[in-house]
């Protein structure tokens, strides 16, 4: 595939582009990127209620997530789940030092965004913007890209050169992401030089960073492996982010596979929450319970982050939407604590 060059628009804003800030200084903290919001979110069933979303994305806030994917600009026929996103991201609690995103297809999207960061008046409860990121989107398969956003790759890639442009002039950083980076639903297998060449290209173009996204969940340790390496050859890792769906139960070992190739930053979504619309049997993202459950006392840092509480936030969303808690974890810390329970009342007697 020829990917079009963004020459000089790209050089300026490589030159300009801003890194992530919610690293702390110890170079295995581990950032958790929460999706659940959105990605989780997109693929359940049946609209879910602005005040359910205010509540997942506040609750997570005060859980100790710094980074929280809150919604979608993208068309609501196409998406309905994401329908009012506006008052969503009006509304909702932004912490001072946190990062709130939002997904934008294209410049519509853009636009919609613009209008309500316009409109918006800093109060002493409110004093941070709606958002200060938005998240781009493109896909490794030609056929993937087409049924997602109705566009090739490399149309998708030529859309976003005055997107990412005028959102970095408004001081919005710009995340990438590429779905299917392993293998596709519709077209198989995926060539990682494909992969690799598309994060060049989003990172030429402003983005600070790309997650590279097993949509499909079909990777293992081994694939994993190869393909963040082979994208590791145009862009540094510390650019990188890992995306992985549980479909197959590799999330987990997915996540460990990319933070030893050097990865230091992970998508995940509370309570395991989402699927993949084209892709049936495909569940999740791995649940964010599940990875820091994983990495308690490795030499990864995720202590920011208060697991009893994102497990808590993983039954109470589960059961808002009436759906199987799919986090291995957070099943197994609430039979703990009924088995706790159960001999405290005991001890009692
Ligand atoms: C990109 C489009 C809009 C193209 O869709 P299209 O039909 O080609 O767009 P269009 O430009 O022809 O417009 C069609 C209608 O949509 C409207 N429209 C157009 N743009 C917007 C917008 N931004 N917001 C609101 N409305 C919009 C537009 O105004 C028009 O309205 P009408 O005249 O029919 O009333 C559509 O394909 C779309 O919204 N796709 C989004 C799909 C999506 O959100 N997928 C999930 C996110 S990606 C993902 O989850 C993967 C990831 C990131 O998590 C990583 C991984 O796991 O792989």
């Amino acid at each position: 595939m020829i990917i079009p060059r963004t020459s000089i628009i790209s050089r300026t804003l490589r030159a300009g582009r801003l890194h992530h800030t919610t690293s702390c200084s110890s170079k295995n903290v581990v950032n958790i990127v929460e999706v659940g919001p959105r990605d989780g979110l997109q693929n359940e069933k049946g609209v879910i209620p602005v005040d359910v979303k205010v509540e997942l994305i506040n609750r997570l806030g005060s859980a100790g997530t710094r980074y929280i994917e809150s919604g979608s600009f993208v068309s609501p026929k196409w998406v309905p789940q994401m329908a009012g996103t506006a008052e969503v991201i009006s509304q909702m609690e932004r912490l001072p030092d946190n990062h709130y995103a939002v997904l934008v297809p294209n410049q519509k999207g853009l636009d919609n965004l613009f209008t309500l960061l316009d409109s918006y008046t800093p109060s002493s409860s409110q004093p941070n913007p709606p958002v200060n990121e938005i998240a781009i989107f493109t896909a490794a398969s030609d056929a993937f890209s087409r049924a997602n956003t109705n566009i090739s790759i490399a149309d998708s890639l030529t859309r976003f050169v005055p997107v990412v442009r005028a959102a970095l002039e408004r001081n919005l950083r710009v995340r990438g992401y590429i779905s299917t980076v392993i293998s596709c639903p519709f077209s198989g297998q995926v060539d990682y030089k494909q992969v690799r060449d598309i994060a060049k290209e989003l990172m030429d173009m402003g983005c600070y960073e790309v997650s590279l996204g097993d949509t499909v969940g079909t990777g293992t340790p081994a694939s994993v492996a190869e393909m963040v390496e082979e994208v590791k050859k145009s862009v540094p890792v510390e650019n990188l982010a890992g995306h992985f769906h549980d479909t197959f139960g590799t999330g987990v070992v997915n996540v460990l596979t990319a933070l030893q190739h050097g990865i230091r930053t992970v998508d995940s979504s509370v309570g395991g929450l989402g699927g993949c619309p084209y892709s049936p049997g495909a569940t999740g993202n791995v649940a964010t319970e599940d990875v820091l459950y994983a990495l308690q006392g490795s030499e990864y840092d995720v202590s920011y982050i208060d697991l009893e509480k994102i497990v808590d936030i993983g039954w109470w969303i589960s059961e808002k939407l009436a759906r199987e808690n799919t986090s291995r974890a957070g099943r197994a810390v609430k039979a703990r604590r009924l088995r706790e329970a159960k001999q405290a009342e005991k001890a009692k007697l």
